[in-house]
């Protein structure tokens, strides 16, 4: 047996710990320890103080709500306590049957102190009312079910239907002032008024309480935001690691204004201090009441909450909600169960910090800790690199998770991951799993930072992250095997080589059969290859061969283009082609010869310059010659002026007899830019049938307007 001095230093160990993560988390909204942790921790200091109630201290966190008011914020004393909601220990639906049960224990213990009339004030003096008594002869508790929102909460009071005062927690009897801050929650109304389904007018004092949270979709966005602000080296901002803390962050802020930015939202779940029925205040019989009359003021809350009968209905509405959880907009860390009638909840009382009629039943926790056994890089489709993490296998949010992605190198070494670290993995819906933070405690020495890989993992081509942008990159495009459908696609498009009939289903099918290897295997398919191919009729086989056999005479432009390079769109790809005139002059081009093109600018230039520095890629090239595809090569035009070189002009509505592109190309091969909007600096505008603002503009600032025969004219007169 464990001495008595030996259990009671555990005891003060898990207290210490716990008060720690405790004050991490309330007050400071920057918790070390997933919650699964925590309760782990809290349960086991439970489980001694109940085998030794002389170890209980006052000071233990089973004893205590919450936390402490941050300096800055002015306290405000609860009327009514908010409390806390005992966990159920036992998870599996049984849980729910438990709760049941010691609803009904609990007040068949009250009936028979009741019966024994002593003085004892621990023994009831009133006799059990209704509710209790049919309980007691076998009915149903009746209990309402609802999600536990997982956010922080919010006392509201409303004097006369104005919001006067909004107070967080605290430990329960006194939480912190953040009027100012939940005034900017759109969700919350600042006046009252009963709606026509009221069944109570709005009492003159009135405290709601409910859960501020934040939407994933918010949570997310918000951390992307923050993302984009540190890679541009902005110190102020921070992410954050899960919808909680963002709200709690926010809600607990001292500057109103960074609040007002922070996207919250609102559930109310219950009522503190209101006018008595006895002055005029409602006279309210049940919670599902209370929650019908908060809608009906104004008030969200949530659809999620059902009315339920017996412990059988409370198990059906948490497996229920466990199968939507994912799906759902917000996170959830469990379902409460309360009883409904407010005579029964009086009756049952409060121990310590927690009411007797409620109960909460959890869920998987969305965040764990495991280690992290090695750090891999995934390329993706258009070349991007993202580090992920391969971790020790870990059940979280509901399924076990062995990757999570680290984002960027940015972020990466941001959050200081390395490999061996214990960390925390979130996984909350859809949203792929992330590493939320490391505890640095659990570091081995010596354990290197991590870097990312100078040569792609997948092609081993260079590995490049532009200036002011936070993702590294493969520069291999055309030969990288991560990026061969993005490339194949790109390379028929309409714009680029034009090959019909290549669409998103076939180089699917082509790259993962693996008919296509590296681009130039598409000019080696025939009828047969094409005829394995699911779906794939001999008409359309045929029409595809045709549509690669003419895509082979091209131009340098569109051939350019088709490769892909990174920042080459269209437009300069044809500056680029009429600049040089040859490709050879472009693969061998000097980032400074590249920049002699009118337009060009470095991260261009450096783009080209690195693309065709690729070994990969310049065999690509080849084999796509080799292969048929080819163009008229022209003499360089890099000093030559052509008759519109330094014209400007916008197409606009439909023209008789020339498409929009043909027009382009007409234009442009005497030298013109086309431009899509109208400035003063436009030469001409042609516009066709319903020319719409773009016309307007031109008569507006005076630039002169062209018809299809006009702009025919124009270019014949150049000769
Ligand atoms: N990670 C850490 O270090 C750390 C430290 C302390 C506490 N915690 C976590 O905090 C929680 C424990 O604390 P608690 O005392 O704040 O209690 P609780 O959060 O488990 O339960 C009470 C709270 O539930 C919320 N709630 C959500 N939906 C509700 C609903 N429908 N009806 C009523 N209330 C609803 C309310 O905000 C209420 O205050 C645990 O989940 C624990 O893991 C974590
Ligand atoms: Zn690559």
């Amino acid at each position: 047996m464990k001495s008595e001095a030996h259990v009671a230093a555990q005891a003060s160990q898990l207290r210490a710990a716990l008060n720690r993560a405790a004050h991490q988390y309330y007050t400071l909204d920057a918790p070390e320890l997933p919650d699964a942790e925590y309760d782990k921790l809290f349960q086991q200091l439970q489980a001694l103080e109940a085998a030794h109630p002389e170890l209980r201290t006052p000071d233990s966190p089973t004893q205590r709500v919450g936390g402490t008011v941050l300096d800055g914020f002015t306290p405000v004393r609860h009327a009514v306590p908010m409390l806390s909601i005992r966990t159920e220990t036992d998870t599996t639906p049984a849980g729910a049957e438990k709760f049941d049960q010691q609803v009904r224990n609990y007040l068949a213990a009250e009936q028979r102190r009741t019966e024994l009339k002593t003085t004892d004030p621990r023994h009831r003096a009133t006799p059990l009312g209704p509710d209790a008594t049919a309980v007691l002869a076998g009915a149903p508790v009746g209990y309402v079910a609802e999600p536990k929102f997982d956010g922080l909460a919010i006392s509201l009071r409303y004097e006369n239907g104005v919001l006067v005062q909004a107070a967080t927690r605290g430990d329960g009897e006194t939480g912190e002032d953040v009027t100012q801050n939940i005034r900017t929650i759109r969700q919350i109304p600042l006046t009252l008024h009963a709606g026509k389904a009221a069944e109570f007018a709005v009492p003159p004092l009135l405290e709601v309480r409910g859960e501020v949270y934040m939407r994933r979709d918010d949570f997310e966005a918000l951390n992307e935001r923050m993302r984009e602000r540190l890679a541009a080296g902005d110190k102020g901002a921070k992410t954050f690691v899960n919808p909680r803390n963002a709200a709690a962050g926010a809600v607990r802020q001292l500057d109103p204004a960074i609040a007002a930015q922070r996207p919250l939202s609102f559930f109310a779940y219950g009522l503190g201090e209101v006018t008595p029925a006895a002055d005029g205040g409602p006279d309210f019989t049940s919670h599902w009441q209370v929650m019908q009359t908060l809608k009906s003021w104004g008030f969200p809350v949530s659809e999620l909450i059902r009315q339920a009968q017996a412990a059988s209905d409370l198990i059906a509405y948490h497996a229920d909600i466990a199968a939507q959880r994912d799906a759902l907009p917000f996170d959830i860390d469990g379902v409460v169960y309360k009883v409904d009638s407010l005579a029964l909840q009086r009756e049952l009382g409060f121990v310590s910090r927690e009411p007797r009629w409620a109960v909460a039943h959890k869920y998987p926790a969305q965040e764990q800790l495991t280690t992290v056994q090695a750090i891999d890089i995934q390329v993706g489709r258009t070349g991007k690199l993202t580090p992920v993490a391969k971790l020790a296998p870990v059940f979280v949010g509901g399924v076990t998770v062995t990757n999570a992605t680290l984002h960027n190198e940015l972020e990466a070494r941001r959050k200081d991951v390395r490999v061996g670290d214990t960390v925390i993995v979130r996984r909350a819906g859809d949203v792929i799993p992330e590493v939320v933070s490391v505890l640095p405690d659990k570091r081995a020495p010596g354990a290197p930072e991590f870097t990312m890989p100078t040569h792609c993992p997948v092609c081993g081509s260079d590995v490049v992250r532009e200036e002011g942008e936070a993702d590294h990159r493969c520069t291999g495009g055309l030969f990288c095997g991560a990026q061969r459908k993005q490339a194949l696609l790109h390379f028929a498009s309409r714009r680029a080589l034009d090959i019909e009939g290549l669409g998103d289903k076939l180089v699917e099918q082509l790259v993962d059969g693996g008919v296509v290897k590296v681009l130039p295997d598409v000019y080696k398919l025939g009828l047969t290859s094409l005829a394995a191919l699911d779906r794939m009729a001999d008409k359309s086989a045929q029409n595809l061969l045709d549509a690669l056999q003419k895509s082979k005479q091209t131009t340098l432009a569109r051939f350019l283009y088709a490769l892909g390079i990174r920042h080459v769109g269209e437009t300069t790809a044809k500056d680029v082609a009429r600049h040089f005139g040859q490709l050879d002059a472009i693969m061998g081009a000097s980032v400074d010869q590249l920049l002699q093109v009118p337009d060009v600018g470095p991260v261009v230039a450096e783009s080209i310059h690195t693309f065709f520095a690729q070994p990969h890629n310049r065999e690509v090239v080849e084999q796509l010659r080799a292969a048929g595809v080819t163009w008229n090569e022209g003499e360089p035009v890099a000093n030559a002026v052509l008759p519109l070189t330094g014209k400007t002009f916008v197409l606009t509505g439909t023209l008789p007899t020339l498409s929009r592109d043909d027009a382009k190309a007409l234009l442009e091969a005497q030298g013109a830019k086309v431009a899509g909007s109208v400035s003063k600096k436009t030469s001409y505008v042609v516009a066709g049938e319903e020319a719409g603002s773009k016309l307007d503009k031109a008569r507006e600032l005076g630039v002169p307007v062209l018809d299809e025969a006009g702009m025919q004219a124009l270019l014949a007169g150049l000769g």
